[in-house]
Formats: structure tokens, C-alpha cells, sequence
């Protein structure tokens, strides 16, 4: 018999019914919530009377898209009073439902997908839904993590299970070490320029290879996380040491049970000789920073390198997306991208706000200024990472640098905090940059959290290599 892949190791196990058309009824295990898609489907339920068959134990509730970064903010504190009912209808339905709803006071706060795995609610193996794009993030711990629409949110609630259209598999092998300042992000970006964004269309992707093994699971929820911009709801990396060690940190449970799932979750990957439909390679020993142009996550280049011309640009649709992108951009084709200089600067959010991106961002950052004029924020991905942070002293180098330092969430990630950056050009370590994504207006320059410290600095857009003498 030939080898499986992971993927179809979780499938099975989870499979309860092989339906037509390549489709499956799946067990869900667990779901993540925010205010912004768990919350009405749990009041309209209860509403009618009804009661979820999801039990508290596979629940795991936060406020992280509407609630605000002030480093004052209340528990219902948003920007929108929508925003404060959402939030208050998610506690007061999880308080009703006894699911775990963790409060913007708590040290466990943070945007979901940063604040369930650091809690250890996200196990090798599992099947877990949000409603939320970025769900795949988690597949970083081996999980079928995946994101889910509004009627699946409520499917999943009432049966612990869902049916699901069978991804196809694609493997993407990483080779090569990174240089130094090029992370995650920069590999994420560089497969988005090289593929573009239906790279993964239709597809599970299985991250592997050994550089994926030499991450830190930061690292690898970075990679995971901009699955999403590569068009699958789908990613997975094989659980290692390097998981298990996180695991026994966070999973609240009795080591001698914790290292009888580690013996299960050895098994968790993909057999030597398991085929996958498709497969890519890319070796990143030459990769330099990345940051995007235009309008698309795949509209990057490295920052030696020049805005390209839209005329180059494939095919005709092509040339016409990266005109208009250049357009709202409001750049030239063949200006250096190192001359584009910022407004605001941007640390935050489910792709790049864990401990790690913000230790990167501070070693650019220490005994440095960021350019006058510059309104930077960091909005550090859980209250956990930012106590984490500020005793390491993070804090204090950023704020003598000139960022805000602010409250766990979403923030401006997706814009909600107030259009702060209106019309204005701002260089952001998420994962989004579409047309007013962050605001009316907003020019948003995707990059590495590096790349932001640096350019925060010069007040331009910045290669991090130059502020700390590796080029
Ligand atoms: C609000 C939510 C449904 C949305 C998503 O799923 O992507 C958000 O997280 C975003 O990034 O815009
Ligand atoms: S941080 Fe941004 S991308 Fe992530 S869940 Fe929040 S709004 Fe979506």
C-alpha cells in the first residue's frame, strides 16, 4: 500500500461519512470564536432555543477584531458601539453556554489565532474551524485548522461536524537557510510573488523540508498564516520536536498525559513514499527582504530591487491589476523601492506580532529613533507576548523609539481602530494590502517586521539589513 500524507491521515480519522463528489462529513474537534463570527450565531441559537452539541471543552472565545489597542480600553471598549454589542453579546453567550471566554483583562488575550495555540488549545491532529480567513495559521501545529463561512460556524455548533469538499495535496518542499534579517514573512512573500495568489487554490498545503524544521513555531504560524493569501483555507506542518516542546509548555494537562499524546503525534506526518498531486520547491539561501508594491500580496519584490512595470506584468488582466495597483499606490514604474518613503508604521497582528517578530523588530529599533513625523504602533499579538515582551525590556525600546505601545488585537490590521491612516502610506507587518484594507485610502506595504523597524527609522522604505551592518 502506498504511503499517506498527513492530510489524508487527518481526514480519515475524522471522516464520518464519504459522500459524492469527493465531499466528506468531517468531526470537528474544536472551534475558535471572535466577535465577529461566533458571537451572533451563538445569540441567534439561543434565541431559538436551541443548544449547541459543541461542548465547552472544544470552545475557545475571544474579542480581538472590534475591541481596542488603548492601553487604557475597558473590557467592551471599541471604536464602534456595534463593536462594544458584539463584544458584549459573545461574553454574555459564552457565560451563558459555559464556553471559555477569555477577557481583554486576562493575560490569555490576544487575537485568536495567537492566543488559542499559546494556550495549548490547538493539539496535533485535531479538526478545528473558525470563522475567520486566517484559521490556517494553527495548521502550523499539525492541525486541520480551517476557516469556515457564517452557516458553517452555526452547522458546526449544532453537530460537531461539517461537510467538506476534499482538498487536493501540495507539498512544498523548503530548502536553504535564511539570512540573516529575512524571516517567514519574506518566504511567504517571495512564494506569493513567484505563484501568485491561487497558488494553493483547491489545494491543502503541506509545508515541509528542512527549513521548515529549523523555524520556530512563530515562525511557521507566519508561514501557515499567508496560506490564506496563497487562495486555500488549508495548511499543515508535520508536528517535531520543536512542537512538542511548545505543547508541553502550553497544554494545560499531567505531563504523563501529554507525553502519551507526543507518542501519537510522532506519527503525524507524511510517509516517506506518500505521493501528493502536486509539488513545489523553493531553496531561500539567496532570499532578501521582501515587500509588496501593489494591491496584492504577490505584487512583491526584494528591496535591492526597482516598482516593476505593469507591462511586464503576464497577461493582459495582469498588466491591468498591476496599472490600477500602481495607481492607488501612487508609485513609478523602475523608481527603486528603497526611495518610497512612509507615513506610519505598523507592528501587529495574527501574521507577525508574537514574541519572536517583536524581538526582531526591537533589535533594529534599540538605541535608534524612528524618522519625525512617523506614527508607528506595535499592538502585541496577546497580552501574554506583550508581559513576555516588557519583561525582556521590548517595551521600553520601543517606546524610546517612538512606537506606541499598545493593547493585544486586531487593530489596524483590518482597519477597525479608526481611519488613523487616511490616505496615508503605511509599511505593516500583516498580511492584507488591498485597497483600503487598513483604512480609506491606505497604502499598505506588506513586510517582515524587520523591514518595518527599519523603515520606521529612515522614514523610507527600508532593507534591515543596512541598519545592522549585514549588508
Ligand atoms: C472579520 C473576519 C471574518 C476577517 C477574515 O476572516 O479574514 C478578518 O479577520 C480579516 O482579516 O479581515
Ligand atoms: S489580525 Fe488581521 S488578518 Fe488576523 S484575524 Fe485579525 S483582522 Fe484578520
Amino acid at each position: 500500500m502506498r504511503g499517506e500524507t498527513l492530510f489524508a491521515k487527518i481526514w480519515k480519522r475524522h471522516q464520518v461519512a464519504d459522500l459524492p463528489g469527493d465531499r466528506a462529513a468531517l468531526l470537528i474537534d474544536r472551534m475558535t470564536l471572535h466577535e465577529l463570527s461566533g458571537g451572533y450565531a451563538l445569540r441567534d441559537m439561543r434565541a431559538a432555543g436551541e443548544m449547541p452539541s459543541l461542548q465547552p471543552d472544544q470552545a475557545f472565545a475571544v474579542a480581538d477584531h472590534a475591541i481596542s489597542t488603548a492601553p487604557d480600553r475597558g473590557p467592551h471598549d471599541s471604536i464602534s458601539p456595534a463593536g462594544s454589542q458584539m463584544i458584549a453579546s459573545l461574553e454574555e453567550s459564552c457565560a451563558a453556554l459555559r464556553y471559555r471566554y477569555v477577557r481583554p483583562q486576562e493575560k490569555a488575550h490576544g487575537i485568536v489565532h495567537v492566543a488559542a495555540p499559546e494556550q495549548g488549545f490547538v493539539l496535533p491532529g485535531i479538526t478545528l474551524v473558525c470563522g475567520d480567513s486566517h484559521t490556517c495559521t494553527l495548521g502550523a501545529f499539525g492541525a486541520l485548522a480551517f476557516a469556515v463561512g457564517s452557516s458553517e460556524v452555526t452547522t458546526v455548533l449544532r453537530h460537531s461536524a461539517l461537510i467538506v469538499e476534499r482538498p487536493k495535496t501540495l507539498r512544498i518542499d523548503l530548502t536553504g537557510h535564511l539570512s540573516a534579517q529575512v524571516s517567514a514573512k519574506d518566504v511567504a512573500l517571495r512564494l506569493l510573488a513567484l505563484h501568485g495568489v491561487k497558488l494553493a487554490l483547491g489545494y491543502v498545503i503541506e509545508f515541509s523540508g528542512p527549513l521548515v524544521g529549523s523555524l520556530s513555531m512563530e515562525g511557521r504560524m507566519t508561514l501557515c498564516n499567508m496560506a490564506a493569501e496563497m487562495g486555500t483555507r488549508y495548511a499543515l506542518i508535520a508536528p517535531d520536536e520543536t512542537t512538542f516542546a511548545a505543547l508541553r509548555r502550553s497544554v494545560p494537562a499531567r505531563p504523563e498525559q501529554i507525553e502519551a499524546a507526543i507518542s501519537h503525534w510522532r506519527t503525524l506526518k507524511s510517509d516517506h513514499d506518500a505521493v501528493f498531486e502536486r509539488e513545489l520547491a523553493l531553496d531561500v539561501s539567496n532570499l532578501v527582504p521582501q515587500v509588496t508594491w501593489g494591491t496584492t500580496p504577490m505584487h512583491s519584490v526584494g528591496i535591492p530591487d526597482s516598482v516593476p512595470d505593469p507591462s511586464e506584468a503576464g497577461d493582459a488582466a495582469a498588466q491591468a491589476a498591476a496599472k490600477q495597483a500602481l495607481n492607488y499606490m501612487r508609485l513609478e514604474p523602475g523608481q527603486p523601492i528603497s526611495s518610497v518613503p512612509i507615513d506610519a508604521a505598523f507592528i501587529g497582528s495574527c501574521t507577525n506580532a508574537r514574541i519572536s517578530d517583536l524581538r526582531a523588530a526591537a533589535a533594529i529599533l534599540k538605541g535608534r529613533k524612528i524618522s519625525p513625523g512617523i506614527r508607528a504602533m506595535c499592538t502585541p499579538g496577546s497580552m501574554a507576548v506583550r508581559a513576555e515582551a516588557e519583561a525582556e525590556g521590548l517595551d521600553r525600546i520601543f517606546i524610546d523609539a517612538g512606537f506606541e505601545w499598545r493593547k493585544s488585537g486586531c487593530s489596524n490590521c483590518g482597519g477597525r481602530e479608526g481611519p488613523i491612516w487616511r490616505d496615508l502610506r503605511v509599511i505593516s507587518s500583516t498580511n492584507r494590502n488591498f485597497e483600503n484594507r487598513q483604512g480609506p485610502g491606505t497604502r499598505t506595504h506588506l513586510a517582515s517586521p524587520a523591514t518595518v523597524a527599519a523603515s520606521a527609522v529612515t522614514g523610507r522604505i527600508t532593507d534591515p539589513r543596512a541598519l545592522l551592518g549585514d549588508l
